[in-house]
């Protein structure tokens, strides 16, 4: 048993858990508009939940390779009342992906369970918010910022580089008073990587584990996917699975994930079998 608080709610992270992702960027409902957006987004919660989530990830900015930046209004609007409208309604642990101080407070008040930081708190007035939140925080690393991460990323080594910068988060974050139990660490597939980089992360996920941290991967439908089986971004179910697979295999616990169902099943049976003495 290895249990972390995510507000109301702890997890056994000695066992292995999907957040399934809701998108309420706008362009994510191109339903023909049949539903509201936040109608539709409590429809996809339900689902998820149904299928076996154990945590709902909410976003309210667009972080693919060339999006425009949001307003800190915009990612309000669009995420507190989602936030709200689950709490209300369901019993589930919501994580909000956010950067900015404001929205990492509200969520926090309105009984958000996680804060998922792509930026790993390096934004101004952050770090405070988190350590007032009293929330477990995944720090994910990204090199640059999404208009130009992908331009020809290098590293001189990318394990070495990759923790050594989370853990100089995580120092910053113990000096700012956000206790380490609370920290999840995250390589951030794709996020100024190229293939060969997610590749060799992916395969030395065991190293940040080893860290002392646990470790969340974000590997479903994105482009390395792609670029390994040639497939649209809708055909890379399978692909993900296999690549969240060996995550796991190699420690991972915490699954980002578009498709719950199937993960829920696959994990099942990895972590059942793991465990047979
Ligand atoms: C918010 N968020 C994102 S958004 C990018 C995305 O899904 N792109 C994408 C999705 C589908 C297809 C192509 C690209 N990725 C991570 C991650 O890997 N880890 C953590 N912790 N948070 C994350």
């Amino acid at each position: 048993m290895s249990l972390m608080l995510f507000g109301d709610k702890s997890l056994d992270l000695s066992l292995p858990h999907v957040m399934g992702i809701l998108n309420v960027t706008p362009d994510s409902f191109s339903d023909g508009g049949s539903f509201s957006s936040l109608d539709s987004a409590l429809f996809q919660t339900q689902k998820m939940i149904r299928e076996g989530a154990s945590i709902i990830d909410v976003g309210g900015e667009s972080t693919r390779p060339g999006a425009t930046p949001v307003t800190m209004s915009q990612e309000l609007d669009r995420v507190l009342p989602v936030l709200e409208a689950i709490k209300e309604r369901f019993d589930i642990i919501v994580s909000v992906d956010t950067s900015t101080p404001e929205v990492i407070r509200e969520s926090a008040t309105l009984g958000a369970g996680l804060i998922n930081d792509v930026r790993a708190l390096e934004r101004a007035g952050a770090l405070e918010a988190a350590a007032q939140a009293d929330l477990p925080i995944c720090l994910m690393h990204m090199k640059g910022v999404p208009q130009t991460m992908q331009v020809k990323p290098d590293y001189s080594s990318v394990v070495a580089d990759v923790s050594d910068y989370l853990m100089s988060r995580v120092v910053v974050c113990e000096a700012a008073g956000v206790e380490r139990s609370r920290l999840i660490l995250d390589p951030g597939i794709g996020f100024g990587k190229s293939l060969e980089h997610n590749l060799v992360l992916l395969s030395h996920t065991e190293h940040f584990k080893r860290l002392g941290f646990d470790v969340l991967i974000g590997v479903s439908r994105k482009t390395m996917i792609g670029d390994v089986l040639n497939l649209p971004v809708d055909q890379r179910l399978y692909g993900t699975m296999g690549a969240n697979a060996a995550a796991y295999t190699k420690g991972a616990r915490i699954f980002r994930v578009h498709d719950v169902k199937p993960h829920v099943e696959m994990l099942e049976l990895m972590s059942r079998i793991e465990r047979e003495v």
